[in-house]
């Protein structure tokens, strides 16, 4: 770990952006995401259910309370019915955490703006495979892996040129490529990306919102997308996203899921350590018995 990014900007009022641009942030020889090993389970809170009026905060408080990713829900109006957030939000809260920045793309068009979250520090950048997103998901993908690529020739190059030091920039290296299923829609989807990605997001509810309900048929999907990843010989992550919390999150842990999403589940509960280890913990509730 070389160099940091200057924090004190932002509790003393100056733009975040601004400041980040002037200041030499962390240089990394390995992605954020591969810190943390598949066998455990992540808790990635979803920040669509924080209090945006302290953003910066809140994501200083879930990071405190030992969550290993920050979700970002991106929202167009478009693809889902809601407007959420932009690149100049991760690029804000990337000085921030050191943390994984998990961004879920629900947005038309993806390929438009990988480069803008890349460059804004995003860590995992995650596409819908419905057409109604792209049109052209293998081609996205890459698009993603593709930045990876070039922004680990650039920490060669820089190293090896000494150029680590203030004023150059990496911050997109090791950007790992998601693709994310809605409820409704088959596994064969992404079948033939399935080699190409490191994360598939099930969602557990239908996009668009926080706080829905839990849509029990997609345990049988991660169960199923498991098996499929055993036969091809790849281990992306398995990520849930809607309606987890420290009551349900055993059954798509028992499915296999490694990366657990949970926005209203720790935003809303009033310990949000004990909110991410209870979904850590989760256990299935022994049978009472008959007496
Ligand atoms: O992608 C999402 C909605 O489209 C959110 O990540 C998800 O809904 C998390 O919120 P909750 O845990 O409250 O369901
Ligand atoms: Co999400």
């Amino acid at each position: 770990m070389a160099l940091l990014a200057s924090t004190s900007k932002l509790a003393s009022g100056a733009r975040p952006v601004a400041a980040s641009r002037r200041t030499a942030v962390r240089v990394q020889a390995t992605s954020r995401v591969d810190r943390y090993s598949k066998n455990d389970i992540i808790v990635s809170p979803s920040i669509l259910s924080a209090d945006f009026a302290k953003l910066g905060d809140e994501v200083r408080a879930i990071d405190q309370a030992g969550c290993e990713w920050v979700h970002i829900d991106v929202m167009d109006g478009r693809f889902v019915p809601n407007i959420t957030i932009g690149p100049l939000i991760v690029e804000a809260l990337r000085p921030v955490t050191d943390k994984v920045l998990d961004c879920h793309l629900m947005i038309v068009e993806p390929e438009l703006r990988v480069a803008d979250f890349a460059k804004a520090g995003a860590d995992i950048i995650s596409v819908h495979a419905e057409q109604s997103s792209t049109i052209h998901l293998h081609r996205v993908v890459n698009q993603v892996r593709t930045r990876a690529a070039a922004a680990a020739r650039a920490l060669a190059r820089a190293q090896s040129q000494s150029q680590t030091q203030s004023g150059y920039r990496i911050k997109d290296l090791g950007v790992k490529a998601g693709v994310v299923l809605n409820p409704g829609t088959p596994l064969s989807t992404i079948e033939y990306v399935l080699d190409q990605v490191d994360l598939v997001l099930i969602m557990s509810v239908n996009p668009g919102f926080g706080g829905q309900s839990f849509i029990e048929s997609q345990v049988a999907k991660i169960r199923e997308l498991k098996k499929l990843c055993l036969e091809k010989g790849v281990n992306p992550w398995i990520e849930v996203d809607g309606g987890v919390t420290p009551a349900n999150a055993w059954k798509v842990i028992d499915a296999g899921a490694n990366a657990l999403v949970a926005g209203s589940a720790v935003f809303k509960a009033p310990s949000y350590r004990d909110a991410i280890n209870g979904i850590k913990a989760s256990k299935k509730p022994v049978a009472a018995a008959v007496a």
